[in-house]
Order: structure tokens, then C-alpha cells, then sequence
């Protein structure tokens, strides 16, 4: 007789519960009653067109707004209404216009960041007061720990106001990082990115998460998000239409209905599209030179249009499907 034993890997932990989350401005309901979950280990997404909610949304989490309804729990506990008992609580957020104190250096930023574990306030913090300088020597370590971390250590000493755009997305992570969150809301993280910059804070979402922090992000760039992501959700005017891995909200008609008119990043822009209409009109002109005029149009080999068609085809689907 042959005995099995299974092993089952431990569920993992939910680290937020928002359940019917709805937030009306007057007479705007700009989030209807919305239900999303996020568990240890997981990198969610949220995506919607313009105007879906998604801002409103983390700022029914973060504290900020009280939602009209609804109720929003951390590790099981009820979140307080206010944003710097959430952060506390253990969610720390970035936001979608940058927010750094400029005229302070990059460690200093970060330093801020830490007041919430440390028995001198945000106020002493700001104003290095004697307490603050007392417990900045521990909070140091931990400060160039993160800076290590995300790569700007060689830019303590710098201020924040003259680093480059991406340097200044990445110092708002590590600043949001320094409160030792078990969740963070990242708000379009990759906004004003060029390519390069969008892969590397890919990579540092990775690592955060290797880190044990669940991470819940709102982007435009479809491509950054479907590579990202665990889990998917799309609002669409206030609601929620679907949540599912990226394959399955990908290729929901609803989602791409919901964005038509407004093309995905990453989706073919104008100038492709120009590019892609140019090449037909050419091979087209080519076709009609090389063909014999007494030879009928269903004789002319399949493989003559090969080229473009197959050029055609992959930028469109290579645009899309990302
Ligand atoms: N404080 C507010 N007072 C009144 N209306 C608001 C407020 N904040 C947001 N709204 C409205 O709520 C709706 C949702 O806005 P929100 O910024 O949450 O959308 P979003 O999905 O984050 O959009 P985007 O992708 O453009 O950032 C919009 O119609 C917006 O005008």
C-alpha cells in the first residue's frame, strides 16, 4: 500500500480588504461600490480610462477621503480615517504628482519617510529638531539601506529638487518604503518615463514584492501592467468590470471597449500607424508594377504580399496584445 503525502503551501495572508467602497462628490459617484482584495506576496493592478475612479479609489485606502460607504481593513483591522494612522497602520503610498520636499537632500527625504516608526514626529522631522537628530543616526542605517536598495545611495548627499525626473519617482518609493509598509499603493509609477526607466522600476516593483510587500498599482502603460501584475482590476466610471490575471482582462472585449478612444500606452500611436499605412500603399504600388497586365489578380502568388502583410501584422499585434 502506497501512502501519499501532500503538502499545502500556507494561504496567504490578506493584507487589504476594501468591500464596498463608494465615494460620491455631491452628486458624482466616483467610485461605486467596490470590492478588492489584496494578499501577501501579490502585485495587483488597477487600470480604467481617464476619469474611472482609480486616484479616488487609493485615496478611499490611503485615508485621505472617507468613503461615503463601504469600509477598508488592513491585516484584518478596520483602517482610521486619516492618513497618517493608514501609513502607521502599515500602508505607504506614492502619488501621481511627484511629492518631495525639494529643497531637501535625497537621504533627508527619506529620513521624513521613517517619522512614522520613530517617537519624534513628521514636525521634528521636518525642522530637525534635537530629538530628530537624536534618532536620525538609527534611522540613517536604515535610510542608506533603501537608498542602496534603489540604487540612489550615491545621491544622499544630493538634493532632491535637482535629481532627474526618474531619480525623483524612485526617491518618492524609497521615501514611501521608509515607514516599513506591509502594502504599498504605487500611483502611476512610470508616468513621464522613458523606456529604459519604465523597465528598471519594473524591476524595483519585483523587488519589493521579494521583499514581502504587496503591492497594489495604478498605470496607463497596459505593457508595464499585464508584465507586472498577479492580478488585474478595471474600473470603468466608478466601477469595478472585471479583476482576473492579465490574460483574462486583456482580452475582455468589455475592457477594450471601455478604452476605445483612448488608445493603450504602448498601443500603436499615430506615427505607427502612418508608418504601417505607408508600407501597404507601397507594396500595393509594387504588386500593381511587377504584375503582368494580363495576368489576373488570383494568379499573382500568395507569397508576393508575404512580406508586407506579415510586417503589417506583427506591429499591430505586437501594439495590442502588450
Ligand atoms: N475632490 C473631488 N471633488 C469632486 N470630484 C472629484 C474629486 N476627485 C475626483 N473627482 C472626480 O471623480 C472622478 C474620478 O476621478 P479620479 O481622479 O479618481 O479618476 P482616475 O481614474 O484616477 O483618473 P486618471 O487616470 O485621469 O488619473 C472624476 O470625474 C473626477 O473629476
Amino acid at each position: 500500500m502506497t501512502t501519499t503525502t501532500t503538502t499545502t503551501a500556507a494561504p496567504a495572508e490578506t493584507v487589504l480588504d476594501a468591500r464596498g467602497v463608494t465615494m460620491r462628490f455631491g452628486g458624482l459617484t466616483a467610485v461605486k461600490n467596490v470590492d478588492l482584495t489584496v494578499r501577501s506576496g501579490e502585485i495587483v493592478g488597477l487600470i480604467g480610462p481617464n476619469g474611472a475612479g482609480k486616484t479616488t479609489f487609493f485615496n478611499c485606502l490611503t485615508g485621505l477621503y472617507i468613503p461615503t460607504e463601504g469600509e477598508v481593513r488592513y491585516k484584518g483591522t478596520v483602517l482610521p480615517p486619516k492618513s497618517f494612522k493608514v501609513t502607521s497602520a502599515g500602508i505607504a503610498r506614492t502619488f501621481q504628482n511627484i511629492r518631495l520636499f525639494n529643497n531637501m537632500t535625497v537621504l533627508e527625504n527619506v529620513l521624513v519617510g521613517r517619522h512614522t516608526r520613530t517617537k519624534e514626529g513628521l514636525w521634528s522631522a521636518l525642522l530637525r529638531l534635537p530629538g530628530f537628530h537624536k534618532e536620525e543616526a538609527a534611522s540613517r542605517e536604515k535610510a542608506m539601506e533603501l537608498l542602496e536598495f534603489i540604487g540612489l545611495a550615491h545621491k544622499a548627499e544630493h538634493l532632491a529638487r535637482n535629481l532627474p525626473y526618474g531619480e525623483q519617482r524612485k526617491l518618492e518609493i524609497a521615501r514611501a518604503l521608509a515607514s516599513d509598509p506591509g502594502l504599498i499603493l504605487l500611483d502611476e509609477p512610470t508616468a513621464g518615463m522613458n523606456p529604459q526607466e519604465t523597465r528598471a522600476a519594473e524591476e524595483l516593483i519585483f523587488a519589493i514584492r521579494d521583499k514581502g510587500i504587496a503591492v497594489l498599482v495604478i498605470e496607463h502603460d497596459m505593457r508595464f501592467i499585464f508584465n507586472l501584475c498577479d492580478r488585474v482590476a478595471c474600473l470603468v466610471q466608478g466601477e469595478k468590470l472585471i479583476e482576473g490575471t492579465a490574460g483574462e482582462v486583456q482580452s475582455d472585449e468589455r475592457v477594450v471597449a471601455a478604452y476605445l478612444g483612448e488608445p493603450f500606452e504602448g498601443a500603436p500611436g499615430a506615427e505607427e500607424v502612418a508608418e504601417v499605412e505607408a508600407a501597404e500603399a507601397h507594396a500595393e504600388e509594387d504588386h500593381e508594377a511587377e504584375a503582368p497586365a494580363d495576368t489576373p489578380a488570383d494568379d499573382t502568388p500568395a507569397d508576393d504580399d508575404t512580406p508586407a502583410a506579415d510586417s503589417t501584422t506583427s506591429t499591430t499585434t505586437d501594439g495590442e496584445a502588450k
